[in-house]
């Protein structure tokens, strides 16, 4: 995909978003909330993939996920906003903590951890045939909020600029999602996903159809938007884990058994002074 792009011209992310910031239901600024996954274990059919993996997502954080392919880490992703129970195979057991709340509890709604996880795939989905405005506000319809006229177009300029691409689409947000290079529909989605005010944004490979300079300007967008939300990429890049995240997770499903965790904890010392062999072995590239 990414060479068959047309060439994106690098902008620079703009610090300082328009519009207002994310507030509670009360007017207060959203607190950065911290996400706990606890012994979570999943399975397909009979198939488990998953072996009771806990981890603690900083609030305002950038967690990566790390481990060879099959090792469960889009698994684990999926549970964190309830996209697992989507297959209809899928099992799981275990508790996924939003700032304290489990989100599987019996009076949790699917929506709502959807709403407060949002989540950006590997593919930029963009609607094509939507208008790059109309692109970034599609989620409040689906999530039922309202917002006057003037606010939605606070909202507009606001997320593209968290995302980004404000000053390359300024001037065209009536031109099609879908006319956009593969870089800057991925800030689209980014920017979607960012206008329901999420407080989780879970990202699974979202630089992995993209060239290096889209690559490196959505690297600097993460790090914008961790100050308003707490992120979880799951990502083959290991220098990419090493520039953007702060904490680590290593998963590893070794000999056919269900992944787990081997070792995590803050980024630095995962790629500089590594507790476990398999660690040291993974970052340097000795497999996977
Ligand atoms: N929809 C599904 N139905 C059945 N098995 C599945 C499904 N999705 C994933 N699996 C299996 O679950 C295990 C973990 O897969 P998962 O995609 O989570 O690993 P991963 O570490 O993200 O891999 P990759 O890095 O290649 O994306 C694998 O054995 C995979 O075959």
């Amino acid at each position: 995909m990414s060479t068959t792009q047309p060439t994106e011209v690098i902008p620079r992310v703009d610090p300082a978003p328009a519009g207002p910031a994310p507030t509670t239901a009360s007017g207060e600024p959203a607190r950065l909330a911290e996400l706990r996954a606890h012994e979570i274990s999943c399975w397909f059919g009979d198939h488990m993939v998953l072996d009771r993996v806990s981890l603690t997502m900083r609030a305002g954080g950038i967690t990566a996920l790390i481990g060879p392919s099959g090792c469960g880490k889009s698994t684990f992703l999926r549970t964190l906003n309830r996209m697992h129970e989507l297959v209809p195979s899928a099992k799981l057991a275990g508790e996924v903590l939003l700032d304290g709340e489990d989100i599987y509890a019996p009076d949790k709604k699917l929506t709502d951890a959807r709403r407060h996880i949002g989540m950006v795939f590997q593919k930029p989905n963009p609607f094509p045939a939507m208008s790059i405005r109309e692109n970034v506000i599609a989620g409040l319809k689906l999530t039922g909020t309202k917002a006057s006229r003037s606010d939605k177009e606070a909202l507009i300029e606001r997320c593209l600029r968290l995302a980004g691409l404000w000053n390359e689409v300024k001037d065209r947000l009536e031109a099609p999602g879908g006319g956009l290079s593969g870089g800057q529909q991925q800030r689209l989605c980014i920017a979607r996903s960012m206008a329901i005010q999420p407080r989780v944004l879970l990202m699974d490979e979202p630089c992995s159809a993209l060239d290096p300079t889209s690559t490196r300007v959505i690297e600097e967008t993460m790090k914008e938007l961790a100050q308003e939300v707490t992120i979880v990429i799951v990502t083959h890049n290991m220098q990419q884990a090493a520039r953007v995240s702060d904490q680590c997770a290593f998963f590893l499903a070794a000999h056919g058994t269900p992944g787990v965790i081997v070792e995590h904890g803050d980024t630095s010392a995962m790629f500089q002074n590594p507790q476990d062999q398999r660690t040291s072995d993974y970052v340097q590239g000795r497999f996977g």
